[in-house]
């Protein structure tokens, strides 16, 4: 199986087609701790991490900022005291596409070697 999180994100404008119920069959074991929601009747990935103060929960969304910066590719970040919530979608095709696993993906490897989520 390919690495999710080593892959980069492809090129993504309004006619890309969304991600198929067979390509999310084999994208989404490889983000285990993300659900998929319907938000506004659009799908999206989201996940909360939790961290021991405010402190670190800043830091994280930085070290996401600064991956969403290099992938031209960004989320949305609500960050609290102690948790993150970190959701991936793609803007221009109002749904998910093959990207958003991929930084779903390097999100939980950003979390897993920095922060020891
Ligand atoms: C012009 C720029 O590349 C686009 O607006 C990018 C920026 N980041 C983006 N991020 C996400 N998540 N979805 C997009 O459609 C998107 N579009």
């Amino acid at each position: 199986m390919t690495d999710l999180a080593q892959e980069k994100c492809g090129v993504c404008n309004n006619d890309t087609p969304q991600v198929t119920e067979v390509e999310i069959k084999e994208l989404k074991p490889q983000i285990p701790d993300w659900e998929i929601l319907n938000i506004d009747g659009e799908p999206r990935l989201e996940r909360t991490y939790n961290f021991k103060d405010f402190k670190t929960a800043l830091a994280f969304t930085n070290s996401v900022g600064e991956i969403a910066e290099e992938a031209g590719h960004h989320p949305a970040l609500l960050t609290e005291w102690g948790k993150v919530k970190v959701s991936w979608w793609t803007h221009s095709i109002h749904g998910l596409h093959r990207n958003d696993f991929i930084m779903a993906a390097k999100t939980d490897k950003v979390a897993t070697q920095s922060f020891n989520v």
